[in-house]
């Protein structure tokens, strides 16, 4: 059902930003608002078409509003709840966050409104290390999940409004308690992000003293640090909010990192053996293209000869398909992949289209695994 009414966006960078266009993609006669705080974020979003107006009064446009969002990181997002219960809302208003962190905003929710103000949590499982409304997608939560936390107390019928009004995100909803999901995305996001920037600092240490760490911590050690460039201001406030669970799976896994020194100082051949192979038969597992809490890009590795002029006429050909290509690297030297030029996408059906393109063109491509 096409929804009508007022949308107020507060936040409006990336996912903010996401969510703002496949609501229009799905509701055409909704209005969507948008507020922030970085002035030059609301006005090249309205420039880009993914709000309709960007507004210095927040206030007044929540109280005409049939759906807040919350879209800023989460102690700002607190703040805004705090606001806006100290304001005149509509009846029926539904207000739901975008944010990382679900116990303590429905914690706040629930001490700050009573009666008709609804606040549904909402978290949509995708993104990426990137920010503002320049990177936002409409497509971004296609296949993700996207977790919804409503109180005990909320009427069915508002959490069906709240997924009709998200529902060109093409995401699939799933309901969790709070707690369960600050647990389930500390495991698999928050305390990920903790290991990758502690990764990176500790090889920057030894960049300090030693030249030659920098130039090979180039390619896949960047790689699998990725995510420790997304926003300190983002993950600053969700490692507050989740603190008593980061502490819990701090001290588990500094429990595992003394069983490896253990392990290590052993000695022992079939017990290191064991460890490892115990990890990867554990990894292999876990779906390949499935969309889980970090963002995984779609590649395409190409062989690829050397010579002049290769690389361009593979852009060019999938630029005239209109493909877009998010990275694009030449790869040196690789045992577990035969071609030498990456390319990732954001998409899955963007990755097939280019596979076809140049095959067609009579390139070798594989797939990662
Ligand atoms: N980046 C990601 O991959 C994901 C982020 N999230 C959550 O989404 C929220 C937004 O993150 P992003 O869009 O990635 O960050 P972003 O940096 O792209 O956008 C955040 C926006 O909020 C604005 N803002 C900051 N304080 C504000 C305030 N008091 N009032 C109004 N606007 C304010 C900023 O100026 C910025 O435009 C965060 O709570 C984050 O935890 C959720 C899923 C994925
Ligand atoms: O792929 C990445 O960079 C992410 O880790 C994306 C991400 C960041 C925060 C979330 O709450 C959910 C997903």
């Amino acid at each position: 059902m096409s929804e009508k009414g007022r949308v107020l966006l507060i936040g409006v960078g990336l996912i903010g930003g996401s969510v703002a266009l496949a609501i229009k993609k799905e509701h055409k006669e909704a209005t969507i608002i948008g507020f922030d705080v970085n002035h030059d974020n609301c006005m090249l979003a309205q420039k880009l078409n993914i709000i309709d107006v960007c507004t210095g009064n927040f206030q007044e446009e929540a109280s005409l509003a049939d759906l807040i969002i919350l879209a800023c990181p989460v102690e700002k997002a607190e703040q805004c709840l705090e606001v806006l219960s100290t304001l005149p809302l509509k009846e029926d208003v539904i207000i739901t966050d975008v944010c990382s962190t679900k116990s303590k905003m429905m914690e706040k929710a629930e001490q700050y409104f009573t009666g008709n103000v609804t606040f549904i949590g909402g978290h949509p499982m995708a993104g990426s290390h990137k920010v503002g409304p320049g990177s936002a997608r409409a497509h971004l939560f296609e296949n993700a999940y996207y977790i919804i936390t409503p109180s005990s107390t909320t009427p069915q019928t508002k959490i069906n409004k709240l997924k009709s009004w998200l529902i060109g995100t093409n995401a699939n909803f799933i309901i969790m308690d709070p707690d369960e999901h600050d647990l389930v995305t500390g495991v698999v996001s928050h305390f990920p992000h903790i290991i990758a920037a502690s990764l990176v600092r500790h090889v920057q240490q030894h960049a300090a003293s030693n030249d030659h760490v920098n130039f090979l911590a180039a390619g896949g050690f960047r790689d699998i640090t990725r995510i420790a460039s997304s926003s300190p201001e983002m993950w600053r406030d969700i490692v507050r909010h989740n603190q008593p669970k980061l502490l819990t799976l701090l001290d588990e896994w500094m429990a595992e990192m003394q069983d490896v020194r253990n392990l290590l100082m052993e000695g022992d051949s079939e017990l290191i053996f064991d460890y490892f192979h115990g990890a990867k038969k554990y990894r292999d597992s876990l779906p390949v293209r499935a969309k889980g809490a970090i963002t995984s890009f779609y590649d395409l590795f190409v062989d690829v000869e050397d010579t002049p002029g290769v690389i361009s006429d593979i852009t060019t050909l999938l630029a005239k398909e209109h493909i877009s290509i998010t990275n694009i690297r030449i790869i040196e030297a690789r045992e577990d992949v035969y071609g030498v030029l990456r390319l990732s996408f954001q998409t899955e059906q963007d990755l097939n289209r280019a596979k076809v393109s140049l095959e067609n063109k009579g390139y070798e491509t594989y797939i990662s695994m």
